[in-house]
C-alpha cells in the first residue's frame, strides 16, 4: 500500500511544462530517490508535495486522504514534513531550543510564545530525544550559528523528527556538505530508513546508490523510469539523459 500516491501532476510556468503528467508512489518505510538534470523540475516537484506551491492539475494522496488542496501546515500536521532550510533555524538560539520551538509550533502554538516554550520541561525530552537520533546529542547547549554546516542540516532534520511524521521530504540534504560529512549524514538516512517513507532529491549519487530503495528518474518533468537501483543503472534511457558514467560507479 502506498503511504504516498501522485497521479498525473501537471505544474505550468508560462510555456514551460516544470511538472508533466508527474505519476508517482512511496511505500511506507522506502526510500525513494528522484534524481534528474538541473532544471528537470525536482525542486518543483518536492514543493507541490509539501504543499508550499499548487498544482495545475492532478492528485496527490497521502494515507489514502486527498491531500492536493491541504496546506503546507495542514500537511505537516497529517504527518508529511518537508526538511527545514537552514533559513528558518534561529542562529542565536542553541540546538535544543530550536528543536523545542518547532515542537511548540507543531502542537499548533505560536512563535510568539517562545519565551515560555523554552522553559516547558515536557518540550525538554522529546527534544532531546530527537537531537540524540540525528547524532547530537553532545551539541544540546551549543548556539546553532555556532555548528558546523553538516552539524545544522542535522539539526533541521532534528527539527523535521520532531514532528513525528510519516513522510519525509529531503530536498538535497547533502548539499554542500564535505564527503566526511556527506557520509554522516548517508549513515544517519540509513539508520532511519524503514521507519520513515522517505522522499530525497540528491545530486551525490553514491549517497542515493547507498540509500535508495527505488529511483525515479525526472528529465523536463516527466518520469522517464523508475525502478530499482540496478534497473536504473541498467536503462539506456537513463544513462543518454542523465547518469552517463556514473552508472558504472
Ligand atoms: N517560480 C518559477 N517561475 C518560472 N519558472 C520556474 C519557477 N520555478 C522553477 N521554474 C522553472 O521550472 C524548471 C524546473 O525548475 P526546478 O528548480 O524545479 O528544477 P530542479 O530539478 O530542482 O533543478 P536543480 O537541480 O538545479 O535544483 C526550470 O526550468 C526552472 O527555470
Amino acid at each position: 500500500m502506498s503511504l504516498l500516491s501522485v497521479r498525473q501532476l501537471v505544474k505550468r510556468y508560462g510555456g514551460l511544462v516544470a511538472t508533466d503528467h508527474f505519476d508517482f508512489d512511496v511505500r511506507a518505510g522506502e526510500l525513494h530517490a528522484i534524481i534528474g538534470p538541473n532544471g528537470a523540475g525536482k525542486s518543483t516537484l518536492i514543493t507541490q508535495l509539501a504543499g508550499e506551491i499548487k498544482p495545475d492539475s492532478g492528485q496527490i494522496h497521502f494515507q489514502d486522504q486527498d491531500i492536493t488542496r491541504l496546506r503546507a501546515e495542514q500537511r505537516a500536521l497529517l504527518g508529511l514534513a518537508r526538511s527545514y532550510q537552514i533559513t528558518s533555524v534561529f542562529s542565536e538560539f542553541t540546538a535544543l531550543q530550536n528543536v523545542m520551538l518547532t515542537i511548540q509550533a507543531h502542537q499548533g502554538h505560536s512563535f510568539r510564545f517562545w519565551t515560555p516554550a523554552l522553559s516547558q520541561p515536557a518540550l525538554v525530552t522529546p527534544a532531546q530525544e530527537a537531537l540524540e537520533r540525528v547524532g547530537l546529542g553532545q551539541y544540546l547547549h551549543v548556539r546553532a550559528a555556532d555548528l558546523a554546516h553538516g552539524e545544522q542540516r542535522q539539526l533541521e532534520l532534528a527539527m523535521v523528527l520532531a514532528g513525528q511524521p510519516r513522510l519525509l521530504l529531503l530536498d538535497e540534504p547533502m548539499a554542500g556538505m564535505s564527503q566526511a560529512e556527506s557520509a554522516k549524514m548517508t549513515a544517519l538516512l540509513l539508520d532511519l530508513k524503514g521507519q520513515y517513507g522517505i522522499v530525497l532529491v540528491e545530486h551525490d549519487m553514491d549517497a542515493v546508490f547507498k540509500l535508495a530503495d527505488r529511483i525515479t528518474v525526472l528529465v523536463y518533468g516527466r518520469s522517464i523510469a523508475c525502478g530499482s537501483i540496478a534497473e536504473i543503472r541498467a536503462n539506456p534511457e537513463v544513462r543518454t539523459a542523465y547518469l552517463g558514467d556514473e552508472a558504472d560507479v
